[in-house]
């Protein structure tokens, strides 16, 4: 499903953070919003997902998303939040299982394939032992696992990550990229992810749109917008920047 943002501004606090993005996500193609520190990634998605106030207009094939109730919505986008409210106390498969809330009823209860679909993505994302566990007691990758199993159990078209990798050691990172991946070919998902490591987004990402100061600065396939000026410009770092495989950049520290 095609993902189109055109012209959105957002202000928080009185303040502009947004200003007139545009982005277009072609159907079952991955792009990564990379950006330095409060440059309005989190803000983007967010704008999305209608939870902060915007303006312009956000389509997914075709529908307006501001037209639809949230549960019509929440059929149609997955989102993973970057700092989620974890209600405590609650296991891993109970958060989980909320992902399927959009299909459950009112005042009704999860069927056998709401349950059956939940064990299946939370083996997915190797978290099978932990399904019993409260959330308070896990780690910060585990935790951040157990976010991403509840926006794949949603089961949705269009899938929306803020930093999923951040917590994750080096080993869970490539399982869960690896994971969207294959979602993404198998059940033609359309993925937009923001994340810091940009040459893990130039592995994984179709494209890259560059969010620099809330307005669109660089955006186009890895090896076009991760050269050395523009993050010399936009994060103020020094960086060697050398074609990996399939010509996908990657990006090392330069000491000053
Ligand atoms: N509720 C709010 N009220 C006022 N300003 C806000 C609010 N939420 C975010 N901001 C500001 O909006 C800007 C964009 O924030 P956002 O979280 O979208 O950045 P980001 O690119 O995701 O950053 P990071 O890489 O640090 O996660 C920041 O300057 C932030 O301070």
């Amino acid at each position: 499903m095609t993902v189109r943002v055109s012209g959105l501004d957002v202000a928080l606090g009185g303040r502009p953070v947004l200003k007139g993005v545009s982005l277009e996500v072609g159907a079952g193609s991955w792009t990564a919003v990379i950006g330095p520190n409060g440059a309005g990634k989190s803000t983007l998605l967010r704008a999305v997902l209608g939870l902060v106030p915007s303006r312009g207009e956000i389509t997914v094939e075709g529908v307006d998303l501001g037209t639809l109730k949230p549960r019509q919505r929440a059929r149609l986008v997955a989102y993973a939040p970057q700092n989620p409210n974890l209600p405590v106390g609650m296991t891993v498969f109970d958060y989980t299982l909320l992902g399927r809330s959009p299909y459950i009823p009112h005042l009704g209860r999860e069927s056998a394939r709401d349950r059956a679909i939940t064990a299946e993505v939370l083996d997915r994302l190797d978290l099978t032992a932990f399904a019993g566990r409260p959330l308070d007691h896990l780690s910060g990758g585990e935790r951040q696992r157990v976010v991403l199993a509840r926006a794949l159990a949603q089961q949705t078209r269009v899938l929306l990550l803020d930093e999923p990798t951040t917590a994750l050691d080096i080993g869970h990172q490539q399982q869960v990229m690896e994971l969207i991946d294959r979602l993404r070919l198998s059940d033609g998902l359309t993925v937009v992810t923001t994340i810091h490591d940009l040459t893990l987004a130039g592995q994984y990402a179709d494209r890259l749109v560059l969010v620099s100061g809330g307005r669109v600065a660089a955006a186009g396939e890895p090896a076009r917008v991760l050269t050395r000026p523009v993050v010399e410009e936009h994060f103020d770092a020094r960086v060697r920047v050398t074609p990996g495989a399939g010509g996908r950049p990657v990006l090392s520290l330069e000491r000053p």
